[in-house]
């Protein structure tokens, strides 16, 4: 077992991570990268989501809240194309997305984090990361490796591998890069699986409960990081229980109920929302 994950002290060394190349990136010029209007998906009887319609400002932490059963689960999966929606669009950085396969939606620059799978537990932090999958956007990190051009096909090699090592310098876990993933703790797992989602280049990641499991160390850590991308330029939607969190962090919150907008707005304007207050605790609204 590794000091890392025995240790979870080991966790809470200074912040102070390496500056992130921003040449590559993001490249969106929409205001409104993400704009979701009249989505509603259907299980048998239950409408999961019932007509929501917002859109997600560039370069901002933007929360998507709402008590149990909401809906901000399915909203995420009918934006990434894990789902296909009933009705509605999902359009990112001006193009209709709706009802594209989320690698498709992933190559446009759309990303969610992912857990780290099982099989990959038995590999290496760096062997994850050399495993992420690549953007195909300006096939800046992975063209296709054509017959007897062996030299171009150890340069881009050469590259991605700098991109990985300056990543993992990013997100403090470079000396962690020859531990196998299972041996890590829930937020260096976490870091990870952020590490992996910005590899492909994004420009925009939703994160879903990025901070369940992980200590208050590293959760300051992983924000830390959230908030130094966003401001260059990387655009957040978050899904996320932690109340406070949310209203520390966001810019701007979205509300769903019953599958749909309730309300929207900053933090304060939200915490002193009676619908938002009474949804909360169950109330009709
Ligand atoms: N695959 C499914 N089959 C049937 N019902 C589903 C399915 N997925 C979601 N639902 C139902 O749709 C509603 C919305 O669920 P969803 O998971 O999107 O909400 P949520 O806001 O993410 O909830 P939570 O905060 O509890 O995770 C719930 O009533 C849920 O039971």
């Amino acid at each position: 077992m590794s000091e890392t994950d025995s240790n979870p002290e080991t966790e809470t060394e200074a912040f102070g991570s390496a500056p992130i190349d921003t040449s590559s990136g993001p490249d969106t010029t929409a205001e409104f990268p993400l704009q979701v209007d009249g989505l509603r998906k259907s299980f048998g009887g239950i409408t999961a989501v019932d007509g929501a319609t917002f859109q997600v400002e560039s370069g901002t932490l933007t929360g998507l809240i709402g008590p149990n059963g909401a809906g901000k689960s399915t909203t995420f999966n009918l934006i990434t194309g894990m789902l296909k929606p009933d009705t509605g669009t999902v359009t990112f950085n001006d193009e209709d997305i709706t009802g594209m396969e989320p690698h498709e939606i992933a190559n446009k620059g759309l990303v969610r984090t992912f857990q780290i799978a099982r099989e990959l537990e038995d590999m290496t932090v760096l062997e994850n990361m050399m495993l992420a999958p690549k953007h195909q956007r300006g096939e800046k990190l992975w063209r296709s490796v054509l017959p007897g051009v062996r030299g171009e096909v150890i340069e881009q090699e050469e590259e991605l591998l700098e991109r990985v090592w300056e990543v993992l310098e990013f997100f403090e876990i470079d000396h962690i890069a020859e531990e196998y993933a299972g041996n890590l703790s829930g937020g260096q797992r976490k870091l990870l699986e952020m590490a992996r989602a910005l590899l492909t280049d994004p420009d925009m990641l939703l994160l879903d409960e990025p901070f369940a499991g992980v200590n208050p160390s590293l959760e300051k850590r992983l924000l830390t990081h959230i908030h130094e991308l966003r401001e260059q330029g990387y655009t957040f939607l978050l899904v996320e229980h932690d109340m406070d969190l949310i209203m520390e962090n966001c810019e701007h919150v979205i509300v769903l109920h019953q599958g749909r907008v309730l309300t929207e707005g900053t933090p304060a304007d939200i915490k002193s929302n009676e619908e938002v207050i009474e949804a909360y605790l169950g109330g009709n609204v």
